[in-house]
């Protein structure tokens, strides 16, 4: 299913402080767009907005071709990694997977597997997720976006904590993702991601993102 996200003259603030400024975006299925900017530039909160985590001040938000109303609306059909996903540490990462699974798709061991080696972590592991290494969390964040095979996917800085083997290989994780027609939203302030995935790269500055590259 084609999925569109446009985000027309938004604008944020948080007291005194406007985040966002004039922000307006078009994404559809099939493609990749990339922002970058510096630190609390306003990136995760333009995510947030779009999933409806958080609302606008002014400006719109339409998805699939619909205005979303001013409260209450979540983005649906999107696998989302905004800040850290809060595990449980006692238990291992197939069983947490497992647990948000189950609440709208039920039981299936052979997926969860198929997607705990799609992110290189190995399903049969009983290592604890408190005992994860940084990078092993962040695949795991990787594995619950990706699971439910959704349309969207918002990733807020997903290479986060991954070494130089990881990087390439969520790479072609995301790069495959899009062929499949997934529409990916990333944040990152790695250029060289940005470079190799994007297919539209935008830069947040001063509340405003600019478009900085098509492919
Ligand atoms: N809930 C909130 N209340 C008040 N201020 C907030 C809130 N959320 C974000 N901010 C402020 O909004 C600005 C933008 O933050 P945001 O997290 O979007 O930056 P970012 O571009 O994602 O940065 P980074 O690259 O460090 O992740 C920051 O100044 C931040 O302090």
């Amino acid at each position: 299913m084609m999925r569109t996200i446009e985000v027309k003259n938004g604008v944020k603030c948080f007291g005194e402080q406007q985040v966002l400024r004039d922000v307006s975006i078009q994404c559809a299925s099939g493609h990749i767009y990339g922002i970058v900017g510096h630190n609390g530039s306003g990136k995760t909160v333009l995510f947030k907005c779009i999933c409806g985590f958080m609302n606008l001040d002014e400006g719109e938000i339409i998805i699939d071709g619909t205005k979303r109303s001013k409260k209450g609306a979540i983005l649906t059909g999107a696998g989302i990694i905004i800040e850290e996903p809060s595990f449980l540490k006692n238990a291992s990462g197939q069983r947490n997977l497992d647990i948000l699974y189950r609440i709208k798709h039920g039981k299936d061991t052979a997926h969860l597997k198929n997607i705990m080696e799609k992110v290189g972590l190995s399903p049969d592991s009983k290592k604890k997720v408190g005992n994860y290494s940084m990078g092993m969390k962040q695949r795991l964040a990787i594995a619950q976006a990706i699971m439910e095979n959704q349309e969207i996917l918002i990733l807020d800085e997903p290479m986060n904590g991954l070494d130089h083997k990881g990087v390439e290989e969520m790479r072609e994780l995301f790069l495959n993702l899009k062929k499949e027609g997934k529409l990916i939203l990333l944040a990152s302030h790695n250029r060289e991601d940005i470079d190799i995935l994007c297919d539209e790269v935008y830069e947040m500055e001063m509340g405003e993102l600019k478009r900085i590259k098509n492919k």
